[in-house]
């Protein structure tokens, strides 16, 4: 085996690492579970020594499995699930388990928020709307749950982490993370690239536990040797979507890509200057290469896969995730069957964290295969309200959408979004390219790629759906998607 770059890709329910060779193609990987646990309705944990256990078991994996001699690496990339809150002490150990971004803990804090009327102060500054997907809220909580909290913290005794801090922590012994975790924080101030004070005093975070903000493409740290028997270089850093955005190869204003994870993550570059969003979106750091930033506007769906994985283990209608492709194939609709999977409230473009799973138009004749449909059809629902509002925020009308993630395997999937959007879908022939875009970060600061022009040279295409719905039959789905959206909004409210 010749050289490679290895990205280590945390996400929300598995660790993988992954051998790319100095061309981009994938020699080799492992994944290793990374499950979350649900201690009561509307919370998600996960615990910190296990991300990195099982990160660190996924790199040993992928070198074992690769036949890859440590000294072969030439550099480290990292993305990582973005948001999720982890909190330490100088020792490196967790202080309570990681909150995961789709936590709604928080709610009652960005409740007061918007009575405080913090809303247009944090869009401006952060970029981002209120709500408790982001890290802010989740650490005024988790210091108000501490013993002490708020006091160890002011002391400098407390370090908060995203992810990737927590990995670079405990692989370099630096507390540091990138601009573009730093920018789902809602403390970081996206035009200064800084930390910004105002944000800080609003939660009363004190700046002392925060990491140093490093470029996405840069010189971050050496991995001690002590866990591959030698020192690697960790050379890039960021949020698995933004990851996504670079392995896509999205590099200019107006070019979008969506990815389908555990929920569904669609990010539109917008160039040089933040673009503010008047539809709900967010707006954040795409990367920065060391240059400055490049920004990109978001639309984030908390579940899109998550779906389907309830089907299969919670409800047990299909076996795996897989089978759900043919099984709603195999009927022409849904029968009337609109599901919207609200689990953990409404993310872009509603922003309901009270919202809730709501199912419609159930009728005695409705199977199990109506009911995957209407899962796999909610997934391509969600992205079409992102687009829309991407679409009008931007003044940008797409004209293909590159696509990947777990679920983006799913033909009918891929098919519908194609319809609903009324727009080509491209699918990459590396499906792993949030991975592939923690090495391009990795390998351009490690000097093993020259720059842009040669990633675009490395991206090529497996497949794309054409769009084949007649306009009417798309009108009418999207206005009743629309009225089934409505009927979820606030539910947690009601119970
Ligand atoms: N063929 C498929 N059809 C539909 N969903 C799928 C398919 N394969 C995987 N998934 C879903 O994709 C998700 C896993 O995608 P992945 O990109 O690994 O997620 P993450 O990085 O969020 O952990 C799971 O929720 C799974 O249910
Ligand atoms: O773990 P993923 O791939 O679903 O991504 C999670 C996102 O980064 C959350 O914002």
């Amino acid at each position: 085996m010749g050289r490679v770059i290895v990205a280590l890709d945390q996400g929300t329910t598995s660790s993988r690492a992954i051998a790319f060779d100095l061309k981009g193609r994938m020699v080799s990987g492992a994944c290793e579970d990374a499950t979350p646990s649900y201690p009561r309705p509307g919370w998600v944990e996960q615990n910190p020594e296990m991300l990195l256990e099982s990160q660190l078991e996924a790199l040993r994996g992928c070198l074992k499995r690769g036949n890859i001699d440590p000294g072969d690496v030439l550099a480290i990339g990292i993305a990582n699930q973005r948001e999720t809150t982890l909190l330490w002490d100088r020792q490196g150990r967790p202080l309570m388990n990681g909150v995961v971004w789709q936590c709604r803990r928080s709610a009652p804090i960005c409740e007061k928020l918007r009575e405080e009327g913090r809303e247009a102060m944090i869009r401006e500054r952060a970029g981002l709307i209120i709500d408790p997907y982001f890290s802010g809220t989740k650490i005024r909580w988790m210091l108000d749950a501490l013993p002490d909290g708020q006091k160890r913290a002011e002391r400098g005794e407390i370090l908060f982490g995203t992810v990737d801090s927590w990995l670079i922590y405990h692989l370099t012994g630096r507390h540091a993370t990138d601009v573009t975790n730093a920018s789902r924080t809602m403390l970081f101030n996206i035009h200064t690239l800084d930390w910004d004070d105002e944000l800080l005093a609003m939660l009363d975070i004190p700046k002392v536990m925060l990491p140093e903000v490093l470029p996405s493409s840069c010189p971050v740290g050496m991995m001690r040797p002590e866990f591959l028997g030698r020192a690697i270089p960790i050379t890039g850093v960021a949020g698995d979507q933004h990851a996504a955005l670079f392995g896509q190869c999205c590099f200019e204003a107006g070019s979008a890509k969506n990815t389908y994870g555990t929920g569904c993550f669609l990010l539109m570059n917008t160039g040089k200057e933040p673009v503010a969003s008047q539809n709900n979106l967010i707006t954040t750091v795409a990367w920065d290469l060391g240059g400055g930033a490049q920004y990109a506007l978001e639309g984030s769906v908390f579940v899109a896969g998550a779906v389907v994985q309830w089907l299969r283990d919670e409800m047990g209608l299909i076996r795996t995730s897989a089978d759900s492709e043919a099984l709603a194939q195999s009927v022409q609709d849904t029968g009337g069957v609109y599901m919207v999977p609200a689990f953990t409230g409404l993310g872009a473009p509603h922003w309901d964290m009270y919202g809730r799973g709501t199912m419609v138009g159930i009728t005695r004749g409705t199977t199990r295969a109506h009911i995957v449909r209407a899962a796999l059809e909610a997934i391509a629902y969600q992205s079409a309200d992102v687009l829309a509002a991407c679409e009008k925020d931007s003044g940008i009308h797409l004209t293909g959408l590159k696509v990947d993630g777990g679920a983006s395997a799913n033909n009918f999937l891929m098919q519908f979004q194609a319809d609903i959007l009324n727009v080509p879908i491209e699918r990459p022939k590396v499906w792993e390219t949030t991975a592939r875009g923690a090495a391009f970060l990795a390998g351009l600061a490690a000097g093993v790629y020259g720059g842009l022009d040669e990633l675009r040279s490395l991206y090529e295409t497996e497949r794309i759906f054409e769009p084949a719905m007649a306009a009417a039959d798309r009108e009418h789905g999207l206005a009743l998607w629309g009225r089934a959206v409505e009927r979820a909004k606030g539910w947690a409210k009601e119970v």
